[in-house]
């Protein structure tokens, strides 16, 4: 994170102004942060050739996506799938190249000692240690999980946290920049919170309440995943609703954050105040705001996403002032995420 700010910091000369494409910013410092999170230091080069693979899978993905769904399709060996099964193959080869050798660090040396009695570093350690009941046999297959659920839950995490939390930071970013009393209101607490610390502390975070009202009020109006989707295990009747097995349900987050009905005439402005009692006040059901998803299956990155959104933006506010730049345009758009069509333009100016 410093080494961004400083490398923004040295393209404004003195007291200048520069404009930052601040989107394309957010999605490398997520997947530095993703990369040791979840597989720690040394393995920054599996990890950046992984996050390429998926930046292609995301182009062929999203362009399925807009496009009108033939059933079947998807299995004709055409140019664009052949490409998508090579991506998907070539990803699923690096991950496993990456858990095999992690493993064998961890278990499998010569004297077949547990290598380390600590409690795990990352992610991925948690996942190993799981997926092997005995550490001393050197296989992926006796425990809770095995190594094709750990490519799975690595594949997701490395694709979900990175656009969806450079999205919510990206999106707030602009709202402060089109909102300047808040972006000052959030400056002061950074200040009065962290004083004269560079970044919050452990113990800052949980303080700085009005930077959380601000990022709730963006995951509402901008929420990163616009859509959940459910399927009925059994027969079901929800509400006044009968469900067949198998039914489908599309959960229209995007569409609940907007319903004037739950959120009041104001349901289009940026009013961070609204969540000044907390989330389950600040809508007509507490139920109403769900960025993060609700019920069993939410969101498990919630709580780092917000951590991380805190310290990014408490970090930009301590240095810059900023603004939308002439060139910005409005257009949220749904690719795969919710994000800003022509990217976020912002001028920065040294405080
Ligand atoms: C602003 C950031 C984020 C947003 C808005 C977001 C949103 C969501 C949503 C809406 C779901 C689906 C929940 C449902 O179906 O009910 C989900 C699932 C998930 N998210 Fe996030 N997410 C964010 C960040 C993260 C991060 C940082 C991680 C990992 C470190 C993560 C990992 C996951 C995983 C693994 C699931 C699947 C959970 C399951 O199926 O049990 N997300 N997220």
């Amino acid at each position: 994170m410093k080494d961004m700010l400083t490398k923004w910091s040295s393209k404004i000369s003195n007291d200048d102004k520069m404009e930052i494409e601040v989107s394309k910013w957010f999605v490398r410092l997520l997947e530095d942060v993703i990369i040791h999170a979840l597989f720690g230091r040394n393995y920054e080069e599996y990890g950046k050739f992984i996050f390429k693979l998926q930046a292609q899978q995301k182009v062929y993905a999203t362009k399925a996506y807009e496009q009108i769904s033939i059933p079947g399709y998807r299995f004709l060996p055409t140019k664009k799938n052949i490409i998508a099964w090579r991506l998907e193959r070539d990803v699923r080869k690096t991950f496993m190249k990456l858990i095999e050798h992690r493993r064998k660090r961890l278990y499998c040396r010569d004297d077949h000692d547990i290598q380390t009695e600590d409690g795990p570093k990352d992610l991925l350690e948690v996942m190993i240690k799981t997926s092997s009941t005995n550490p001393n046999i050197c296989s992926l297959s006796t425990g809770i999980i095995n190594i094709d659920e750990i490519i799975d839950e690595c594949k997701t995490i490395f694709f979900a946290a990175k656009y969806s939390t450079s999205n919510m930071l990206t999106w707030t970013t602009v709202l402060l920049a089109m909102n300047p009393h808040w972006q000052e209101l959030a400056r002061d607490e950074v200040f009065k919170v962290c004083g004269a610390r560079d970044a919050p502390s452990k113990d800052d975070i949980p303080k700085l309440s009005t930077l959380g009202m601000i990022l709730n009020e963006s995951l509402r109006l901008y929420p990163p995943v616009a859509a959940a989707i459910r399927q009925a295990k059994m027969d079901t009747k929800l509400g006044g609703l009968n469900l067949p097995k198998g039914t489908e349900l599309l959960i229209p987050i995007i569409g609940i954050h907007h319903d004037s009905t739950l959120w009041g005439e104001d349901v289009n402005e940026f009013n961070p105040a609204r969540f000044a009692h907390g989330v389950a006040q600040a809508a007509k059901s507490p139920m109403a705001f769900m960025p993060f998803g609700l019920g069993a299956r939410h969101c498990i990155g919630q709580n780092l996403a917000i951590i991380e959104a805190k310290v990014v933006m408490s970090m930009i506010l301590m240095r810059f002032s900023f603004q939308l730049a002439p060139t910005y345009r409005h257009a949220p758009a749904i690719r795969l995420f919710l994000c800003p069509q022509h990217g976020a333009p912002i001028i920065f100016q040294k405080l």
